[in-house]
């Protein structure tokens, strides 16, 4: 049987119709040949990246019994819970719960006895509330490293907890509950015992670090980690080797393409803009109000911009890299999607944009946090000011994040101040030839063995701003596991981590203590104008 096409019917004279079937199947062989190059370029181009990923990033590191012993990982939790029951909380710079830090530092000193006399580690109270470590090496002439937590956290919602926010409560034996489980009294004292059990162990590190805690990291750390780091600088420290800090934690469940889990390593992090917004009207009595207040101008002004989110940047910012990381991991269709994002940018994007925490990861994002107006039910109000916050993806500058919401506004009644900003932070080293980031990747699978580890932009903000000028090295990674259900627990209700999951970040804090010796023998942690430590 013959099909018959529309241009093959008996009206047409024979010639043209040849010729018209003829052009119609060369340009069915131009498609199918096309669509064929295409498929053979992303395809090829996936493969060519996972050949250069594989030879630079080479296999799993070999398991290691290196580790610290399990057998007392529920005393550790007791400890950290202990911790937890101390409220340390930043309302606002210079507004904290001052004596509980001073209650913090007892119980860390009480709780770490070793850590506490012995002679190769000098504790210091720095600005009245935050700590700093200074743990000396065996081997002088190494440029310091540094690893930083921090010891307060947010205020709590109070109702909204299962289990009282500062009760230190051990649900089942299984998981530590508390405001500052995750963010970041883990971090604190997931470092603190890897320590202790690093000296109980009788082993003397063999380059010197420092533990630096700072005690305002929640309202932006000017009197905690800035002061340390000027102490550093007092002291002559020119340079460290590098900084790990907090970060994103290990996750599952969020990388189409695998189940494995995937540690995002912060290579960089987003700027920031905090802009307030304000309207003056002028005040009258509420029986003859004006077609317009001050409250409802700013209302349906932060809506405009609600509704104008800043464009997606995806694909112009560092975030291309994360996904070419991925790639070699993933089913071949994913493989193919990653390692081309230049054609499937777009479908990417779309799914990104579908859920808050990978939406910041595309662009800047837009939070309205505070609104202030009016004085009485029965009075015109004066003025209404609000509060926007911006966190600003490395393809775009604060210049431009205020002129598009300027641009949006679109009303000169609207005034806006830039409260505070700052620009993204400098991608730090992350390929094959920074033996810093691959020791902090090595650690990361050391302890979690499955993990993918990719390089990142955090999507928050940390106190390593303040340590820019020491290193290019700057790593921001939590070594606990977060499911997505877990993600609004962060700064949220029902903060907890379990007690695996903290043996896991003392072991993998515990890697990092002895990897980074390991650097000393291949010679990379020395310079001439080295601090002599
Ligand atoms: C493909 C995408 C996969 C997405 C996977 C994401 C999983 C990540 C889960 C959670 C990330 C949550 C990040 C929490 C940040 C904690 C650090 C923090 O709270 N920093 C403060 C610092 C700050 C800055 C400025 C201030 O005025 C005060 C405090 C912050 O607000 O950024
Ligand atoms: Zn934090
Ligand atoms: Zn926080």
């Amino acid at each position: 049987m013959t099909v018959m096409f529309p241009w093959m019917r008996r009206g047409i004279p024979r010639r043209c119709r040849c010729l018209l079937h003829s052009a119609v199947q060369l340009l069915c062989c131009a498609f199918a040949v096309f669509i064929f190059a295409l498929l053979f370029i992303l395809f090829f181009r996936a493969i060519l990246i996972q050949h250069r990923l594989d030879v630079e990033l080479g296999a799993r590191p070999e398991e290691t019994k290196d580790l610290v012993d399990e057998a007392r990982s529920m005393e550790r939790a007791e400890r950290l819970a202990g911790a937890l029951k101390i409220p340390t909380i930043s309302y606002k710079t210079d507004q904290q719960e001052t004596q509980a830090f001073h209650t913090l530092h007892d119980y860390l000193q009480k709780s770490f006895p070793i850590i506490h006399s012995h002679p190769a580690v000098k504790r210091e109270i720095v600005n009245e509330l935050s700590l700093l470590y200074t743990v000396h090496g065996t081997k002088s002439g190494n440029i310091p490293y540094l690893l930083a937590s921090h010891l307060d956290v947010v205020p709590v919602n109070e109702k909204g907890w299962a289990h009282p926010p500062f009760g230190g409560f051990i649900a089942n034996n299984t998981y530590i509950y508390g405001r500052g489980a995750i963010d970041d009294k883990g971090g604190v004292l997931g470092i603190l015992e890897a320590l202790e059990y690093l000296l109980e162990q009788g082993y003397r590190p063999h380059r010197t670090f420092f533990i630096a805690f700072g005690h305002d990291e929640e309202v932006s750390g000017k009197r905690g980690a800035q002061e340390i780091a000027k102490l550093l600088q007092q002291r002559g420290i020119k340079e460290l080797d590098f900084v790990l800090d907090e970060g994103f934690p290990v996750s599952d469940e969020l990388i189409p393409g695998t189940s494995r889990p995937v540690a995002m390593v912060g290579v960089s992090e987003k700027g920031t803009a905090t802009v307030e917004l304000s309207v003056t009207g002028t005040p009258g009595h509420s029986s003859f109000p004006p077609a317009e207040s001050a409250i409802g101008i700013l209302a349906a002004a932060l809506a405009r911009l609600e509704h104008n989110p800043l464009p997606s940047m995806f694909g112009y910012g560092p975030e291309k890299n994360m996904f070419e990381y991925i790639a070699p991991h993933v089913s071949s269709f994913y493989k193919t999607v990653y390692s081309n994002l230049w054609f499937f940018g777009k479908m990417m994007e779309y799914k990104m944009e579908s859920q808050p925490i990978t939406n910041a990861f595309v662009r800047t994002t837009t939070a309205i946090t505070l609104f202030h107006g009016g004085v009485k039910e029965n009075i015109v109000p004066p003025s209404a000011t609000a509060v926007v916050n911006f966190r600003i993806h490395p393809a775009q500058t604060v210049n431009e994040v205020v002129d598009y919401t300027r641009n949006i506004i679109a009303d000169p009644r609207v005034q806006l101040k830039i409260k505070r900003s700052r620009e993204s932070h400098p991608v730090s080293p992350h390929g094959p030839h920074s033996v810093q980031y691959q020791m902090v990747s090595t650690s990361i699978r050391q302890i979690f063995r499955q993990a993918i580890v990719v390089p990142a932009v955090f999507i928050a903000n940390t106190d390593t701003r303040w340590y820019l000028n020491f290193t290019t090295n700057l790593y921001r990674f939590l070594p606990t596991m977060v499911k997505l259900s877990d993600v609004p627990r962060y700064h949220g209700n029902n903060e907890r981590i379990s007690v695996e999951h903290f043996h896991q970040a003392v072991n993998f804090y515990y890697r990092v203590m002895k990897n980074a010796d390991l650097l000393i023998l291949n010679g990379h942690t020395t310079r001439p104008f080295a601090a002599e430590l």
